[in-house]
C-alpha cells in the first residue's frame, strides 16, 4: 500500500503554512520518518525544493494530482518531535511561517541551497558544446552572474529541446573528515613480513613495526597525520602498505572544536553561603521531583549567582539529566563560558554567534548524539536538541538580546518556559536587575522568588558618586574627564589597582557638524546622520551601510569649520594617554573586538594585570569578575535616557547597576564615579543607592499610569514601502481590519511614522496596540499576516511583533 507524507515546503516566494501531500515511493518506504528533510518537486514539477516531513499517513484524502518525494536528505530525523511541536507553537505565537520556524531550530548550515543547471539531453555541435558547456554536458545556470549572451544561447537550446533546466537542492552541512589507518593482519603475520623485507627498506620496516605494535592495542585506529609525524615515514609508504594488504585506510569524522587551544583549569564546588544554600536546595528539590517551576533568582552583583547555577547543573547531571544555560551574548561573556567549562569539562557544548558555521554544526551534533550534556549559549542555543532536560538557566534575564529582532520574533524566555513544561524541569531566571515583567510575576507568586541580597565578600556595595556634568563643563571645558574622576584614576594608578571605564554608546553617535551653518552630513538613503568611523576613516550609516569620505569643507556653506562632535572610545583613549602617559590602557569596542577571540585576549590581559585601565563600551558592563578592579567610571550615564522608548529608564538603571557591580568584588572596597547631565533623574538616583526595590516601585507606578507593560501587553505592527503614502495607507487598513475584533478596552496608538521614518529608501509606519485580554486579536492578526503575503510581491512588507523590546 502506498504511503503518503505531509510536508512543509521551503518556497521563499510563496510562503504558506499549509502542508503539502506527497506520495512515498516504494524504495523509500522504510526510510522516511517524521522530522526528516526531503527533496520534493514543486509547481510545474521541474522545480525542486526542500521540505520537512511532519506526518506520515496511509490514506490520502487529497484528491488532486499527488507527486512523489524525490529523495531524502537525512539518514535519520533532524528535528525531533519536541522541536517539531515547538516550531509549530512559535510560528503560531510570533505570526511567522512554519518553514521559517523549522529552519530556525536547526543550525544555519542545514538550510537548503538551491542551484540551477542546464543539462544537455541531445547531441550538439562539438564546438558549440565547448563554448557553452566548456566541454562538459551540463553547466551551472547562475542568472545573476552569467554573461547575458551565453545565457541567451543556453535558453535557446532548452527551447529547442536539446537541453533542459534542472534544479539541484544542496546541503551546505559538511562533516570534517580525517584519514586514519588500522592494521589488517595479526602479530605473527607482521613478523613474517618483516623477515621478508629487504634490509635497506627502512621506511617499510618502521611501518610494519608500528602496525605490529598496534595489534596489541585496544584502540588501533590512528590518524594518518599522527603516524607520519610519530614514526617519521612518508604517506607514500603508508599507501604502498595499503596496496600490500598490511593496513586499511579509514575516513573518520572529527569535530571542529572552538576551544581546542584553550587550557581551562578545572575547579571544584565552593562551599555555599546560607543564602546560596537556600536557593540551591529549592531548585534541587524541583529538579528531583520534576516540577516545572520558575525561580527568579535576584542577587546583587557579586552575590554568587553563578555558583548557584553551577551547583544546580551538577545536581541535574547527578540525576542523569541534562542542563541548558543561556547567557546574553557569549562573545561578551567569555568568563562565564570558562567557569562552566572548568566545572564540567568535556560535557559542555558551547553555541554562539562567534563560532564558524562548521564549529557550530559540530557542537550541535555533539549535543544531538548525547555526547554533551551541558549547553551554554546565546539566544539561539535555546533550541539545543537536548534530551531529558533537568534544569534551564537564563542568566541576566533582563537583557534585550534574548529577543530576536527578525522573524520569527521570539523571546528566548518564552521558549524556555515552553520547554520546561515539556521536560518537567525547573527554570532559573537570574539577574541583579530583573526585568519589570519578571519581578512583577515574582510579586504575584507566578515565579518563586529567591534572593541573594549580600555580596560574597561581605563588603558593602561600592559607593557611587555622581558628577553633575552641567557644572563640570564650566571647569573642564571639552574634556571627557571630570576632576573627581581624574583624581580617582590617579589614586588607582598610585595604588596599582585597576580601573574600568565605560562609554555608553546607546542613543549616542559621533557626527560631523559645520560650526558656521550647523549642517550635519545626512545619509542619502535614510533619515539619519552619518557616523564617523576612525578605523576606516569614513562616514557610515548604521542603518543601511552607506559609506563615504570625511568632508573637509561643508557641503552646504563651503566653510572649512566642519568639525567632529561627540566622543568615540578612540578619542577617549587618546585623551587618557595624554592625561596619564604612564598608564597601560586596553580598549574594548566593536573596532578592537572584530577578530575572532579578541574579547578573550583583551580580558585575559586585563585579568593578568597587564593593564591598569580597561576602557570600553557597554560590552564591559556584564559578567566581568576581576578582584583588583576598585574603580568604575561611567563617562556618560544618560545618553539613553532621552530615547523615545518607555523602557529607557529601566535600561539606564540596569546598565548603571551592572557596570557599578564590576567594582570591589573581592577583598578591596570598590568605588564608582558616574558623570551625568541628569543627576536628579530617578533612574540615576536609585542606581546610585543600589536600590532596585524603590526603582521597581516607582517605575511600576509610571507604567501603570501610562498603560504599559507589565500592566498591558503590547503588539507592534510595522509596514514599510517604497513611498510614504503607501506605508501609511497599509497601516490604516490594518487598523480598520483589526478594530472590529477588539474590545473598547484595547488602546491603539498610531499609525505614526517610525522615529527614523526612512531607512534604505523604504518608509516605515507603525501602530502599537496595548491590551489586557483580547480573545480574537491573535486570530485576526494571523489573518492579517496571511492576507499581506499577497502584497509582498508588490514590495509592501508588514511585520507583527508581539511584546517588542525596541520601540524606536
Ligand atoms: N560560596 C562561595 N564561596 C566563595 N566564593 C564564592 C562563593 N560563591 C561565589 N564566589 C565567588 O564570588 C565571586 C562573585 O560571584 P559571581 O560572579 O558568581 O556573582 P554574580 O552574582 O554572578 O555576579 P554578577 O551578577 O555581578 O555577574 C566570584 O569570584 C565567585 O567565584
Ligand atoms: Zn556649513
Ligand atoms: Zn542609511
Amino acid at each position: 500500500m502506498t504511503q503518503f507524507a505531509k510536508i512543509i515546503v521551503d518556497v521563499p516566494t510563496m510562503q504558506t503554512d499549509q502542508p503539502y501531500t506527497y506520495s512515498i515511493p516504494e524504495l523509500l518506504t522504510h526510510q522516511i520518518e517524521i522530522g526528516m528533510r526531503v527533496v520534493v518537486p514543486f509547481g510545474n514539477g521541474k522545480r525542486l525544493v526542500q521540505g520537512f516531513v511532519i506526518e506520515i499517513i496511509d490514506n490520502n484524502q487529497f484528491d488532486g494530482d499527488v507527486k512523489a518525494i524525490q529523495s531524502v536528505v537525512d539518514l535519520k530525523p533532524v528535528v525531533n518531535t519536541e522541536l517539531l511541536d515547538l516550531s509549530a507553537w512559535i510560528a503560531n505565537e510570533t505570526f511567522s511561517f512554519r518553514i521559517t520556524a523549522l529552519q530556525m531550530v536547526l543550525p544555519s548550515v542545514m538550510r537548503a541551497t538551491y542551484k540551477k543547471r542546464i543539462q544537455l539531453i541531445d547531441e550538439i555541435d562539438e564546438s558549440l558544446q565547448d563554448k557553452l558547456f566548456q566541454g562538459n554536458d551540463s553547466i551551472e545556470f547562475d542568472s545573476e552572474h552569467m554573461d547575458a549572451e551565453l545565457m541567451k544561447e543556453l535558453l535557446q537550446l532548452t527551447k529547442a529541446g536539446k537541453a533542459e533546466l534542472i534544479y539541484e537542492v544542496g546541503n551546505k552541512a559538511k562533516f570534517k573528515m580525517q584519514l586514519s589507518i588500522q592494521p589488517e593482519l595479526g602479530f605473527e603475520a607482521y613478523e613474517d613480513i618483516k623477515n621478508g623485507l629487504r634490509k635497506n627498506a627502512k621506511q617499510q620496516h618502521l611501518l610494519v613495526n608500528y602496525l605490529q605494535s598496534l595489534t596489541e592495542n585496544e584502540n588501533n585506529l590512528i590518524p594518518q597525520k599522527q603516524v607520519v609525524k610519530e614514526i617519521g615515514i612518508t604517506t607514500a609508504t603508508i599507501t604502498s602498505g595499503e596496496k600490500n594488504g598490511w593496513l586499511k585506510k579509514i575516513e573518520t569524522e572529527v569535530y571542529r572544536d572552538p576551544y581546542k587551544d584553550t587550557v581551562i583549569e578545572s575547579t571544584g564546588m565552593q562551599k555555599l553561603t546560607p543564602d546560596q544554600d537556600i536557593a540551591v536546595t529549592a531548585v534541587d528539590e524541583a529538579i528531583k521531583n520534576e516540577i516545572n517551576k520558575t525561580f527568579l533568582l535576584q542577587g546583587v552583583t557579586g552575590s554568587g549567582k553563578t555558583e548557584v547555577y553551577l551547583q544546580t547543573i551538577a545536581k541535574a547531571l547527578e540525576l542523569g539529566k541534562t542542563a541548558l544555560m543561556l547567557v546574553p551574548e557569549i562573545a561578551l561573556t567569555p568568563q562565564m563560558v570558562k567557569r562552566v567549562k572548568s566545572r564540567f569539562g568535556d560535557l559542555v557544548a558551547v553555541l554562539h554567534s562567534g563560532l564558524s558555521d562548521g564549529e557550530r554544526y559540530d557542537e550541535w551534533r555533539r549535543i544531538e548524539r548525547k555526547e554533551a550534556q551541558v549547553v551554554v549559549g546565546a539566544r539561539s542555543a535555546v533550541f539545543a536538541p537536548l534530551d531529558n532536560i533537568g534544569i534551564i538557566i537564563v542568566d541576566e534575564e533582563h537583557e534585550s538580546s534574548y529577543k530576536q529582532e527578525e522573524t520569527p520574533r521570539y523571546h528566548a524566555r518564552d521558549i524556555v518556559l515552553w520547554r520546561s513544561q515539556r521536560h518537567h524541569c525547573p527554570v532559573i531566571l537570574g539577574s541583579a536587575t530583573p526585568s519589570l515583567e519578571s519581578r512583577a510575576r515574582a510579586q504575584k507568586g507566578v515565579y518563586e522568588w529567591l534572593q541573594l541580597p549580600q555580596r560574597i565578600n561581605g563588603q558593602p556595595m561600592p559607593e557611587v558618586t555622581l558628577v553633575d556634568m552641567r557644572e563640570e563643563m564650566k571647569n573642564t571645558g571639552e574634556s571627557n574627564f571630570s576632576e573627581p574622576l581624574r583624581n580617582e584614576i590617579t589614586k588607582r594608578l598610585e595604588k596599582k589597582e585597576q580601573t574600568v571605564l565605560m562609554l555608553n554608546r546607546r542613543g549616542f553617535s559621533s557626527f560631523v557638524m559645520c560650526r558656521d551653518c550647523g549642517f550635519v552630513l545626512p545619509c542619502p538613503n535614510c533619515d539619519t546622520s552619518l557616523t564617523l568611523h576612525m578605523d576606516t576613516h569614513t562616514m557610515k550609516c548604521h542603518y543601511c551601510g552607506h559609506e563615504e569620505g570625511i568632508p573637509k569643507i561643508c557641503p552646504n556653506c563651503h566653510s572649512r569649520k566642519i568639525r567632529y562632535y561627540g566622543t568615540g572610545t578612540q578619542k577617549v583613549e587618546e585623551e587618557l594617554k595624554t592625561l596619564y602617559p604612564e598608564a597601560r590602557i586596553l580598549r574594548m569596542d566593536v573596532d578592537t573586538t572584530r577578530k575572532k577571540g579578541a574579547h578573550e585576549k583583551i580580558l585575559a590581559k586585563f585579568g593578568a594585570k597587564e593593564a591598569d585601565i580597561l576602557l570600553g563600551t557597554q560590552m564591559i558592563a556584564k559578567g566581568l569578575d576581576f578582584p583588583d578592579v576598585t574603580l568604575v567610571g561611567v563617562l556618560n550615564a544618560d545618553t539613553a535616557l532621552s530615547l523615545p522608548d518607555f523602557r529607557s529608564s529601566e535600561r539606564t538603571f540596569q546598565l548603571l547597576t551592572q557596570v557599578s557591580g564590576r567594582a570591589g568584588r573581592a577583598d578591596k572596597e570598590g568605588q564608582v564615579v558616574v558623570q551625568t547631565f541628569n543627576p536628579d533623574h530617578y533612574a540615576i538616583q536609585y542606581a546610585k543607592h543600589h536600590d532596585y526595590e524603590s526603582f521597581y516601585r516607582k517605575e511600576m507606578a509610571i507604567r501603570h499610569m501610562e498603560n504599559y507593560p507589565p500592566y498591558y501587553y503590547t503588539i507592534q505592527l510595522t509596514a514599510s514601502y517604497t513611498d510614504e503614502a503607501g506605508a501609511a495607507k497599509k497601516m490604516l487598513e490594518a487598523v480598520q481590519f483589526l478594530k472590529p475584533a477588539l474590545s473598547d478596552k484595547a488602546i491603539i496608538l498610531g499609525p505614526t511614522p517610525k522615529s527614523i521614518m526612512r531607512v534604505n529608501n523604504r518608509f516605515y509606519y507603525q501602530v502599537v496596540i496595548k491590551y489586557k485580554s483580547e480573545e480574537q486579536l491573535k486570530e485576526r492578526l494571523r489573518e492579517l499576516m496571511t492576507k499581506s503575503q499577497a502584497e509582498v510581491r508588490k514590495g509592501l512588507r508588514l511585520t507583527i511583533d508581539s511584546e517588542p523590546v525596541n520601540f524606536i
